[in-house]
């Protein structure tokens, strides 16, 4: 038996197609969705990720609106480039590209986004609201990862409803939202949490039916901890250097070898990484309908 992949660069493809329909709409209603993107410094991952961002927007019909600062930048010019945002009118909805240097209070930085232009649903308020499990109308925008997972669970007919889900690492991103997203009404999955002071990781991944891997340890979960038939996805990513070659490359928190015991998997990269950028440009075009009134 060998998994079914978790096709996350098809799967993105297709929800970006349905949400340029939908941006059309929005433009001949007299709506331009533009996303904002704020990068402090020049780390390279960071800076290929922006980029990234800033390409999907042009593939989709959403404008971008690109705002660099130095590495040199102190945290009163970081919260002065946040009120930019907060009142541009041709931002529809922004991000703070996470991390920033050291010596910025990333938690203070996230309270400053207006709420209502948090594309990346990580604002207290949204978070919040994610707790709260409100739905409809005030429905927060979800972070992208956690949305991205489900969205391709779901495309994939993977069942959720009563699952046990299992998931490694507790982040802000990823994993503390993601347990609460999956525990919602409508969602229903029973979810363990674990994290680097678990006591028996293996025991933990082996109940489960969908396991997550979001800490970016390399190899992490082995086959022998994965129940027979479950969905695994490869969330966490590390740059590590090739022996062989000497070149870089990107490795995923799970062993190759466990496609042989999955019934479903995710590949990193081109898994659950573009589903999470595809997430982010529905929040832009959710949060701009929203304004609409639509
Ligand atoms: N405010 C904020 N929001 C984020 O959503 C956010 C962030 N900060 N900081 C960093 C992490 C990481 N992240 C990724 C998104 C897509 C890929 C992605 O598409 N990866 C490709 C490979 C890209 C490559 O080659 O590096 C793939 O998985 O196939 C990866 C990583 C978003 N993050």
């Amino acid at each position: 038996m060998t998994a079914i992949t978790l096709d996350g660069v098809a799967t993105a493809s297709a929800v970006k197609h349905e949400l340029a329909a939908r941006i059309e709409m929005l433009k001949t209603r007299g709506l331009t969705p533009g996303l904002g993107t704020l990068l402090v410094g020049d780390d390279p991952a960071s800076r290929s990720y922006v980029a990234g961002k800033h390409r999907d927007c042009a593939e989709v019909g959403i404008e971008s609106i690109r705002v660099d600062l130095p590495a040199s930048a102190t945290s009163a010019d970081v919260r002065a480039a946040i009120r930019d945002l907060n009142s541009a009118a041709e931002v529809t909805g922004y991000i703070v590209q996470l991390p920033l240097p050291a010596g910025h209070d990333e938690n203070a930085m996230l309270e400053l986004i207006d709420p209502d232009k948090d594309a990346d649903g990580l604002h207290p308020t949204n978070l919040g609201r994610l707790v709260l499990g409100i739905e409809g109308e005030l429905a927060s925008p979800l972070p992208c990862t956690p949305a991205g997972i489900v969205e391709m669970l779901q495309r994939y007919d993977v069942p959720i409803r009563g699952q046990h889900v299992t998931v490694i690492g507790r982040g802000l991103t990823v994993g503390r939202p993601l347990g609460l997203l999956f525990t919602r009404k409508g969602l229903d999955a029973t979810v363990t949490l674990t994290h680097s002071r678990t006591q028996d990781l293996a025991a933990e991944v082996r109940r489960a039916d969908i396991v997550v891997a979001a800490v970016g340890v390399p190899h992490l979960v082995k086959p022998e901890w994965i129940k027979p038939g479950a969905a695994v996805l490869d969330v966490g990513i590390t740059r590590v250097q090739d022996e062989e070659t000497g070149k870089g490359r990107l490795t995923g928190d799970v062993d190759p070898g466990v496609a042989a015991v999955a019934g479903h998997l995710s590949p990193n990269p081109g898994g659950v990484g573009p589903m999470t950028r595809a997430m982010l440009l529905a929040n832009v075009v959710k949060a701009a309908e929203h304004r609409l009134g639509a």
